[in-house]
C-alpha cells in the first residue's frame, strides 16, 4: 500500500449542484438516506431548539440557521449511508450543537443496537445537547470532556464536522477506531491539501464523496491507519 491511497467518487448523475432550499433537502433524506415521515418530525423539533437557543448560546452560525435542513440537517445525514451497514459503535468528536452526531443518533435509532458517544468539551453546548436529545426522545452518550482526556475504545466509526484540520483529527481518531474501524469527516474545497498534509504522519486509505448538501464540499472516508512514527500510536 503506498502511503496515502485516495480514491474519487463521481458526482452521480442527479447531484444537485448549487444551493438547496429546504424541501429538496428534505426529499433527499427521505430517497438517499431513508428518513421517515417521523424522523422528520423530531429535526423539526430540533430546529424549534436550536432556533430558540442560538441567540443565547453560540451554538452554530447564525448565518446558518436559515439552512438549517442542508447545511446541517443533511450535511450531517449524508454520513450513514457511507459507513458500513453492520457499524454499531460510533463516535462525534466536538459535537457542539449535534452535527453531525445527534443527527445520527436518531438515524441509527432504527439499529437499536448502536451505541453513538458525543464527545462535547463546552458545558452551555453539552446542556444545548442533552435537551435536544430530551425532546427528540434519542438515545446517546454525552460525555462533556476534551478529546485529549478521555480514554478511547475501539468503535467502528468516528465522525467529525468543523472541527479540526485532517492530520490533527487523525491524531485523535486513530486511537478510537477499530482494526476494520472507518473514519468519517465532511470537509471543504481543499481535501487534496489536507490529504496530502496527514500523509507526511499517516499511512492510510480514504475515498472522497462529493457532498449531497453542497457542491463545494465532500465527505472524506478514512480507513486501514497506521501511524508512520509506529503502528496506529502517537
Ligand atoms: C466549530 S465547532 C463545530 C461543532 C459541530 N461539529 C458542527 O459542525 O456544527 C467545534 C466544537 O468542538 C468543540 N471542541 C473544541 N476542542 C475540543 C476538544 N479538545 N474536545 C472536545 N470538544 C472540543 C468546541 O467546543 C465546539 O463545540
Amino acid at each position: 500500500m503506498s502511503a496515502v491511497e485516495v480514491h474519487l467518487v463521481p458526482l452521480p448523475d442527479n447531484q444537485i449542484i448549487g444551493t438547496i432550499d429546504e424541501l429538496q433537502a428534505q426529499e433527499l433524506l427521505v430517497s438517499h438516506i431513508g428518513a421517515s415521515r417521523e424522523t422528520l418530525d423530531r429535526f423539526r423539533a430540533y430546529q424549534s431548539l436550536l432556533e430558540k437557543w442560538a441567540p443565547r448560546i453560540n451554538l452554530v452560525g447564525a448565518s446558518t440557521l436559515p439552512y438549517f435542513w442542508s447545511r446541517h440537517i443533511l450535511d450531517s445525514a449524508q454520513i450513514l449511508p457511507l459507513a458500513p451497514p453492520n457499524a454499531v459503535s460510533w463516535v462525534d468528536f466536538g459535537s457542539g450543537a449535534g452535527f453531525p452526531g445527534l443527527v445520527l443518533a436518531v438515524l441509527l435509532e432504527n439499529r437499536p443496537q448502536s451505541t453513538l458517544f458525543l464527545i462535547e468539551a463546552n458545558t452551555k453546548r453539552c446542556a444545548f445537547l442533552r435537551e435536544a436529545a430530551r425532546a427528540m426522545e434519542v438515545k446517546v452518550e454525552i460525555i462533556q470532556a476534551k478529546i485529549e482526556d478521555v480514554a478511547p475504545i475501539k468503535l467502528d466509526v468516528v465522525t467529525a464536522r468543523a472541527f479540526t484540520s485532517l492530520d490533527q483529527l487523525m491524531t485523535y481518531a486513530v486511537p478510537w477506531m477499530a482494526q476494520s474501524g472507518h473514519a468519517l469527516f465532511p470537509k471543504g474545497q481543499d481535501i487534496q491539501a489536507e490529504l496530502i498534509k496527514a500523509s507526511t504522519r499517516w499511512q492510510f486509505q480514504s475515498i472522497i464523496y462529493p457532498s449531497l448538501s453542497d457542491s463545494r464540499g465532500c465527505v472524506v472516508k478514512i480507513f486501514n491507519c497506521h501511524s508512520k512514527l509506529g503502528l496506529c500510536q502517537l
